[in-house]
């Protein structure tokens, strides 16, 4: 292969993401033509609806996955956070890239960290999941959606809409505004969302010509922890409708599972956590999925 066509949505954090692929395979493949092919999708244009009620995190991908089957892109970028969990039919992913940092940030111009926000401060973030924990924690806090790209959300927050606002640290790095995280929020206290932080490679599944220049890229480690993340929010429905958090590490070849899911109005939370062989992602996942619903998750999903 001489030539290789990325597809990738048109945001800065997307842009970011499909270009350290490109580098990452021209240094893997010296010679290999890596070209971007960016795109719109409709989850980039409808701003004012709830994502879960106009179709979800597929509406991210779908353009993406025509242009591979109307063969005018090889491969699509992806944040893997953003990917379904059933992916569809006809796809599959090719590489995991080595996860940045998988945690929530937190940004203020005005407060060092989380618990310095005084009673009733106005905290920003459209996230399910980032609401039922912030309640959780501070059931005092009025919270705001806050919906659009990064670049947008730090504009609210510095035109006084919000005392601070919460977003993945990942995209804040990768867009060079890593200076304006106050607070990472880590785990357990913060548990972040499947896969966050890690950017993977969607193919046609059954092509394994362009899947093989991706090889190179794969995280193993990532990937096994991303795996049993996802597999967890699978087996509970996930959507981003409801809040589910998923964080996976792997010391030596143990793979160690912390599952959350809540209720964003009520803040109500119930925690699992599981460890196991890192060779049986799937198998914590499942162990987690079930020990959350065995404690009561089920009465928060839909
Ligand atoms: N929901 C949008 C989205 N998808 C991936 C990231 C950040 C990068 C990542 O998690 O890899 C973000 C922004 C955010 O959540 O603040």
């Amino acid at each position: 292969m001489e030539k290789i066509r990325l597809a990738t949505r048109e945001s800065a954090l997307a842009l970011w993401q499909t270009e350290h692929v490109a580098a990452l395979l021209r240094e893997a493949h010296p010679g290999l033509q890596v070209e971007l092919v960016p795109m719109t999708t409709r989850g980039d244009q409808v701003l004012d609806q709830p994502l879960a009620e106009i179709g979800g995190k597929g509406l991210f991908l779908k353009e993406l996955e025509v242009a591979m089957l109307e063969d005018r892109a090889d491969a699509a970028v992806h944040s893997l956070k953003d990917v379904p969990m059933d992916l569809e039919a006809g796809f599959a992913l090719a590489a995991v890239l080595e996860r940045a940092d998988p945690f929530d940030a937190f940004v203020s111009n005005t407060y060092a960290g989380f618990e310095e926000l005084p009673f009733g401060a106005r905290v920003g973030t459209s996230s399910q999941r980032r609401q039922a924990l912030l309640r959780a924690h501070r059931p005092d806090l009025v919270i705001g959606d806050l919906r659009g790209n990064v670049n947008t959300r730090l504009a609210k927050l510095d035109a006084g809409d919000f005392d601070a606002i919460v977003l993945a640290c990942a995209g804040l790095e990768r867009l060079g505004m890593g200076a304006r995280i106050r607070e990472r929020l880590h785990a357990p206290r913060f548990i972040p969302a499947a896969a966050q932080g890690a950017v993977a490679v969607e193919v046609r599944a059954g092509d394994a010509a362009t899947a093989a220049l991706f090889a190179p890229l794969h995280h193993a480690d990532t990937a096994a922890c991303t795996k049993a993340e996802r597999t967890m929010t699978r087996l509970l429905g996930g959507s981003c409708r409801v809040p589910i958090a998923a964080y996976a590490t792997l010391k030596g070849d143990k793979l160690s599972l912390e599952g959350l899911v809540g209720d964003a109005k009520t803040g109500k939370t119930v925690r699992g956590y599981a460890s196991g062989p890192a060779s049986e992602p799937d198998k914590l996942g499942e162990q987690v999925a079930d020990m959350l619903v065995a404690r009561g998750a089920d009465a928060l999903l839909p």
